[in-house]
Order: structure tokens, then C-alpha cells, then sequence
């Protein structure tokens, strides 16, 4: 059993979810046809990132459909707000959440180095999630989720020295090798770069009306086999994230896991809106008095290693304690 267990407080911001990709698996994306397509405001995001950082949020997650620039129609979204580039207003968002308190963490899909280069000092963390390399028909949509360019990805935020979330996506027609394979690619980036701060076991959870609604998701025991596998692999200063609002952590922590997270207390879960996150009370419950800590969207050993941008460092220093966690 681990000596104790993270999460983060965040506030989770859909920026856009027009979308170049199709993966078979999700309900995030909209087709620019229909009228819940979207371009957020900075006039909408403002409320929620206040009212965020009011309930102690120290995070503000930016996800978006990937290369939204390719489907037609979103330009013009992002015209009408007075942008040209998806990444010029993600810096200019994540300048907003700097101001307001919070530390941006910026999941956009697939960026080359520039943008990640620009994204870099304005970011405390960023993500993408490998999915898997193998290629799947969940991802025959998707020139996005191509294993090679999601490594490419990860390579530039390692040479840029880039705080990194990634992960597998547990259940999507993989087998047990193509789960091995996957993790040994993280492994190798981080014994490269050492970037990787964490690595997500997140379990597919199906959803009505996609083309893998009647897919069925990981058992309990292949996730719990797989967390296994990953703490074998994985380097171990690679914490292990499950997402509590997906399946039960208690086994998972005891197979490995050390960390639950983004948790929002103000916003729910754009990509499963379906499942509740857990409140602290009911998350202590689910860990079984397994002592919880809270952290910063940045791991404390890379505040330790100074990998932030001189725009971040009073933020981070101030609201971490001296061990680099949560200050209570
Ligand atoms: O609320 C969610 N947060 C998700 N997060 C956010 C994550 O829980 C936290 O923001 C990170 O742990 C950083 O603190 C992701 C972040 C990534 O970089 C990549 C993938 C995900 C996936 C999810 C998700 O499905 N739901
Ligand atoms: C942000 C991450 O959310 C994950 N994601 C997208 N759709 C689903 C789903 N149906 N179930 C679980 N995770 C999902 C993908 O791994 C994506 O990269
Ligand atoms: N679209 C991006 C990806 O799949 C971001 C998360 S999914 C909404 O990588
Ligand atoms: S998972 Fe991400 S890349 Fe795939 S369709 Fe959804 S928003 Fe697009």
C-alpha cells in the first residue's frame, strides 16, 4: 500500500470540440453540423476559471477536438473571436488562468514543436494520451491517433522538457501484447527525456450512440492486470493514474496506483460527462482511509528539478509547500 495517495483540484475547461478526428469510442467530439459544435468564449471561460480558483482549484485543464483548423467552419469561429491560430488563444487562455491563480494544463491532441515550444512557459503540465500503438479500428478515423505521430508529439515535449501526462486507453480492441508494447514506448521516452510525470491506466467505458457502443469495457481484472504490468515496466518515478469517477481505485492502488487525478469541484468530466467525479468526503471512503494529498498539475519533483518558466514560478511556489505538494 502506498503511504499515501494524489489528485488535483482543477477546473475542466471543453474548449473546442470540433474535432479532425472520429475515434470510435467518444461523445466529446461534435461534427461541425451540429448545433452543440463550440468554440468557448474568453467571456465564458472567465466565470469558470474564478469561480474554480474561489474553490481551491490549482489547475485549469484546456481540452480540445485536435487540429479543429482542418474541419471547415471553425476558422471562422475562431475569427469571430478575434483569433487566427488555435494555439495563439490557448496562450492567451492560459495567460488568463495564470492571472486569475491557476496553473494551466493543456490537453490539445496532437502539436508539433513550434506550438508546443509556444505552449511551453505557459503551461505547468501538458498531456496527450498514446491511446495505444497498435492500430486499431477504433482509431480508423483518426490520422490523429496514429501511434507514430502521438510518439513524435511526446518526443518534442521531452526535448523541450515538458512536465508530461500520457497513458493507454484500456479496452479498445487491443490485446494484452499491444498494452505491453504500449507501455514499454512511454518507458523508453521517459528513460530518454525523463519528462513523463505520470502515465493514466484510463478504462474505455462505452457510450451510447458511438460506433463502439455495444463494445464492452476492460474487466476489473484486466485493469488490474494491467496497472500491474505498467508498474513493472514503467520507471519508478513514473506515478501511476487511474480515474476515480471511472471505476473503483481501491484494488488499482493496491496493484500500484498512486494517483486519482484531476478532480473538479465546479466542473464535471467533459469527456465522461456521464460519471460524477467523487467529492473528498466520498473519495476518502472509496480509498479506505489511505492517507490523500493533494497535488499541483506539476509533479513535485519536477518543481525540484525547476522545469517551469519564469511566468509560473511565483504561482507554483506559492501555492506548493515545501515538499512540492498541495499547501493546506
Ligand atoms: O477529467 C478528466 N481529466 C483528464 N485529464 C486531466 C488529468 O486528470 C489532470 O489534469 C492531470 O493529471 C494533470 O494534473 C487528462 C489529462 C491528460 O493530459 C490526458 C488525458 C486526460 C484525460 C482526462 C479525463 O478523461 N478526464
Ligand atoms: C482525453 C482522453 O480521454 C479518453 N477518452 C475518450 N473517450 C473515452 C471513453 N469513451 N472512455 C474512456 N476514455 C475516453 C481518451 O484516452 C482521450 O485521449
Ligand atoms: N482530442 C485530444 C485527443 O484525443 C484531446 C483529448 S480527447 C477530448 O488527444
Ligand atoms: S478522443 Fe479526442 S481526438 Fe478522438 S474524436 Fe474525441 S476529441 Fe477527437
Amino acid at each position: 500500500m502506498p503511504e499515501f495517495i494524489t489528485f488535483c483540484r482543477n477546473v475542466f475547461i471543453p474548449v473546442t470540440n470540433i474535432c479532425r478526428n472520429e475515434c470510435g469510442y467518444c461523445t466529446f467530439r461534435r461534427s461541425p453540423d451540429d448545433p452543440a459544435a463550440r468554440l468557448m468564449t474568453g467571456e465564458e471561460i472567465v466565470p469558470l476559471l474564478t469561480e474554480g480558483k474561489e474553490a481551491g482549484c490549482t489547475e485549469a485543464l484546456f481540452t480540445f477536438g485536435e487540429y479543429a483548423e482542418e474541419v471547415p467552419g471553425y476558422k471562422d469561429l475562431l475569427e469571430g473571436i478575434g483569433y487566427s491560430s488555435t494555439v495563439e488563444y490557448v496562450s492567451d487562455l492560459c495567460r488568463i488562468a495564470i492571472e486569475i491563480g491557476l496553473l494551466p494544463h493543456t490537453n490539445a491532441g496532437l502539436l508539433n514543436y513550434t506550438e508546443l515550444e509556444t505552449l511551453k512557459p505557459l503551461n505547468a503540465s501538458m498531456g496527450l494520451m498514446l491511446e495505444t500503438t497498435a492500430d486499431l479500428d477504433a482509431h480508423a478515423g483518426s490520422p490523429g491517433k496514429r501511434p507514430s505521430a502521438r510518439l513524435k508529439t511526446m518526443s518534442y515535449a521531452g526535448e523541450l522538457q515538458i512536465p508530461f501526462t500520457t497513458g493507454i486507453l484500456v479496452g479498445i480492441g487491443e490485446t494484452l501484447d499491444d498494452r505491453i508494447n504500449s507501455l514499454q514506448s512511454i518507458a523508453e521516452l521517459h528513460e530518454k527525456y525523463g519528462h513523463i510525470q505520470e502515465v493514466i491506466i484510463q478504462n474505455f467505458m462505452p457510450k451510447p450512440d458511438t460506433p463502439m457502443a455495444d463494445c464492452l469495457p476492460p474487466t476489473d481484472e484486466e485493469m488490474m492486470q494491467t496497472v500491474l504490468i505498467a508498474g513493472e515496466i514503467l520507471p519508478q518515478d513514473v506515478t501511476i493514474q487511474v480515474a476515480p469517477n471511472l471505476i473503483d481505485p481501491y484494488v488499482l492502488i493496491q496493484c500500484g496506483a498512486g494517483d486519482l487525478g484531476g478532480i473538479s469541484p465546479t466542473t464535471i468530466d467533459w469527456i465522461n460527462p456521464e460519471a460524477n467525479w467523487p467529492d473528498l468526503e466520498r473519495l476518502k471512503q472509496m480509498v479506505r482511509g489511505i492517507p490523500i494529498r493533494e497535488r499541483l498539475p506539476i509533479y513535485p519533483e519536477y518543481i525540484r528539478k525547476g522545469w517551469y518558466s519564469e511566468q509560473l514560478k511565483d504561482l507554483i511556489l506559492s501555492v506548493a509547500d515545501e515538499e512540492g505538494y498541495r499547501k493546506v
